[in-house]
């Protein structure tokens, strides 16, 4: 059991060998748990992740919610749960992490107080805490939102459209971003029952009743992020991720092809997909993160590890999640002995600048993928993560996994 406060993380062969636990998807799952709550039925979700961020979820959809609820730091449980509880009527104080309560949530509450929702702000406009004071369903099915900010508003207002007595027609405002999100959403309540629309700007939900139907939650591939940067960094590799789909509804599948200019090649088997670690022979292009805004710090510090530079665009969202993940990038990437600098408007490119520090100390901000993209670096010389359980955010195990891959991970004080 690991508990102290860092860990230094080093690799003493650099050959990988073997099978891998992920965890399962935490996007997957806190959606199938928001239907299921709301189709007022009862049906086995399989494959539950053991992530904090869907078992706090869990927790809050089957206990009674007091007087106050906290979403913690988890983003979509805060913006599933608000659209949950307006949409259910209910009358709570909802309040998350002191980050959680920089994190903007103005364009979700505009939305719902349109279609009725009572909804106050315990502190500063468009942000948590938020006082719900129940809904009186206002006649107007018809919305339009920002879609450049955060896709969790979408795809809240999407899972309770439903139920709204003249369903749901959304004008999307703006670029799309996350938007695989948005589509995973859709996906999983059309095997709950419930059909859209989702043409140009525009998505369209008549009222209708969710099925009750089985669910098994596929694993997680931003998780399998790591293991392919770490098959990267390896001398040798070849490492099997069981329970990952070809035909997965998660945005971040595209890590077969993103991570192939790294060195990564990828085969689909029945069980899962097995990474080999391969020569780099093609050119690293400009890799543009908008739909896949998860994977940029893993990248991120792939780059640097490998001493390749990277261009980097759709990174915006960046500045709102866990941590501003860019400033967050920034400060510990040149321990590594790299830069991460804007070019150009929106354009970012990590420059190679000096060698790295020994046993740099990698500070983590209370956000799970500084912990998790950084850690994979130990394969070149022994790092140090603080604050490392912050990984209980998504992967838990993440620390016990690295080790049964013949990784030190040494507790220190
Ligand atoms: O809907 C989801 O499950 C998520 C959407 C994304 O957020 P944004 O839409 O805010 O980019 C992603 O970063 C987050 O980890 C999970
Ligand atoms: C952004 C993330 O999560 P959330 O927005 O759900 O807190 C994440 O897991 O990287």
């Amino acid at each position: 059991m690991i508990s102290a406060a860092a860990v230094r993380v080093s690799h003493p062969t650099g050959v990988l060998r073997g099978r891998v636990t992920l965890p399962a998807s935490k996007s997957e799952a806190n959606r199938a748990l928001i239907i299921r709550a709301l189709s007022g039925k009862d049906f086995p979700i399989h494959n539950l992740s053991d992530a904090n961020d869907t078992q706090l979820l869990n927790r809050l959809l089957s206990t009674p919610a007091g007087e106050e609820v906290s979403a913690e730091d988890a983003g979509t449980v805060m913006r599933f749960i608000t659209a949950y509880y307006a949409a259910t009527g209910q009358q709570l104080t909802l309040t998350g992490t002191p980050r959680m309560c920089q994190r903007p949530i103005g364009v979700l509450v505009d939305a719902l107080r349109k279609l009725g929702a009572q909804i106050e702000y315990v502190g500063e406009e468009g942000y948590p805490p938020l006082q719900m004071k129940g809904f009186d369903f206002s006649g107007t099915n018809q919305l339009t939102v920002r879609s450049d900010i955060s896709s969790q508003y979408i795809s809240a207002l999407l899972m309770i459209a439903p139920l709204l007595p003249q369903g749901l027609e959304l004008t999307l405002e703006g670029k799309i971003s996350s938007e695989p999100y948005i589509r995973m959403t859709l996906a999983q309540m059309a095997y709950f029952g419930v059909q859209a629309t989702f043409e140009g700007q525009k998505i369209s939900v008549a009222k209708q009743e969710y099925q009750a139907r089985e669910y098994t939650v596929e694993s997680d591939w931003s998780a399998a992020s790591y293991w392919y940067s770490i098959a990267a960094l390896a001398r040798e590799a070849e490492l099997l991720l069981p329970a990952l789909r070809k035909d997965s509804l998660q945005g971040d599948s595209v890590l077969p092809t993103l991570m192939a200019p790294f060195g990564v090649q990828t085969v689909f088997t029945p069980e899962g997909v097995q990474l080999t670690k391969q020569p780099i022979t093609q050119p690293l292009a400009r890799i543009d993160f908008f739909a896949c805004p998860d994977l940029a710090q893993t990248v991120a510090a792939l780059a640097a590890g490998l001493e390749v530079e990277v261009e980097m665009t759709g990174l915006e969202s960046l500045r709102i999640k866990e941590t501003d993940r860019i400033a967050a990038l920034q400060a510990e990437l040149v321990k590594l002995g790299a830069e991460l600098r804007e070019t150009e408007p929106a354009v970012f490119k990590v420059f190679l600048v000096n060698q790295p520090q020994n046993e740099a100390s990698i500070h983590t901000y209370e956000d799970h993928r500084m912990a998790m993209a950084f850690a994979p670096l130990g394969l070149k010389q022994p790092l140090v993560v603080e604050e490392h359980r912050v990984v209980r955010k998504s992967y838990p195990k993440y620390w016990e996994e690295l080790q049964k891959a013949g990784f030190a991970v040494d507790e220190i004080q």
